[in-house]
């Protein structure tokens, strides 16, 4: 029982993290020993350095805590919207190579590029149509028919194209909490972001609702790089192709999905997705 020797050990003698591997798939980001200090001076994340592969679902995973949401919300500068907090170390954004946590780096500039997805459905007290439209207005799209088509796009993106089609000028509140998410998907889609950061979306959500988003991920992952925080481990092996475990702000593994859950190499990833703790 390898597991209850490593558990039975004091935490101090546990290896410590291992580095990411070099990749070989195609990136669209890297994050390079990357340190996050909240206004209070708490040290959240430490030293983190992964690649973000292009195209594909990268999920963030472990305890309560350990700084998987302040990773995520570093991704596109939302810690800028409250003074005080400090990164350090560098986020670069592929093929351009954009440091986005650079200080010459607009942080709203940041987040039009990068769209995010809250734990729960925040759709604006507007039309269906209007909500999935506000993010090209913000852009300067004002010409009807291109805002008509990008609108159908992302609706059909979202996978609630048909159930919203004859009641787009309806207000967004009138639909389900599942179908409400779907839209803030679709909303996120909808100027086509670079990344596309998901934070639990599907925590406030019944069985049948989260398996509908999850088989969205799944297409959007196709063609849009996404990166999903998650509780849910057989949700991250179910979606992702690469895994982040993370504990205490420290990224301790990461690789392919299926080796984080069938193999891990760090005795805490094994802990944590054994149900050990977290
Ligand atoms: N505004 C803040 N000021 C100071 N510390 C904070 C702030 N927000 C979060 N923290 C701390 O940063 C650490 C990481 O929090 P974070 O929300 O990123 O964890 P998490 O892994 O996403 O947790 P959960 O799964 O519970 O959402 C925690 O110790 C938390 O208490």
């Amino acid at each position: 029982m390898p597991n209850t020797i490593a558990a039975d050990r004091p935490s101090d003698t546990l290896p410590p993290p291992l580095r990411p591997e070099p990749e070989s798939a195609p990136l669209r980001a890297t994050i390079e020993n990357f340190n996050f200090y909240y206004a209070d001076g708490f040290h959240a994340i430490r030293n983190v350095s992964m690649p973000i592969l292009d195209r594909q679902v990268t999920a963030l995973i472990g305890p309560s805590g350990c700084g998987k949401s302040t990773l995520l919300r570093a991704l596109n500068r939302m810690h800028d919207l409250y003074p005080g907090n400090r990164y350090e170390g560098r986020i670069t954004l592929l093929p351009e190579g954009t440091n986005l946590i650079g200080r010459e780096m607009d942080p709203v500039m940041v987040r039009l590029r990068i769209g995010m997805v809250f734990q729960k459905p925040n759709p604006f007290p507007k039309s269906i149509y209007e909500n999935v439209a506000a993010g090209l207005r913000v852009r300067g799209i004002s010409d009807r028919r291109v805002i008509d088509e990008a609108v159908e796009i992302a609706l059909r993106r979202a996978a609630i194209w048909d159930e919203t089609k004859d009641r787009l000028h309806k207000s967004a509140y009138e639909l389900s909490g599942g179908q409400q998410q779907r839209l803030c998907i679709a909303r996120a889609l909808a100027p086509n972001p670079e990344i596309l950061l998901l934070d639990e979306p599907t925590s406030a959500l019944d069985p049948i609702a989260t398996a509908k988003i999850e088989e969205l991920i799944d297409e959007i992952g196709k063609e849009t790089t996404v990166v999903i925080v998650t509780h849910n481990m057989q949700q991250a092996s179910r979606i992702s192709a690469r895994t982040a475990f993370m504990y205490l702000g420290e990224l301790i593994e990461f690789g392919e999905t299926s080796q984080i859950f069938t193999n891990p190499r760090h005795p805490r990833t094994e802990h944590y997705i054994t149900g050990r703790y977290g």
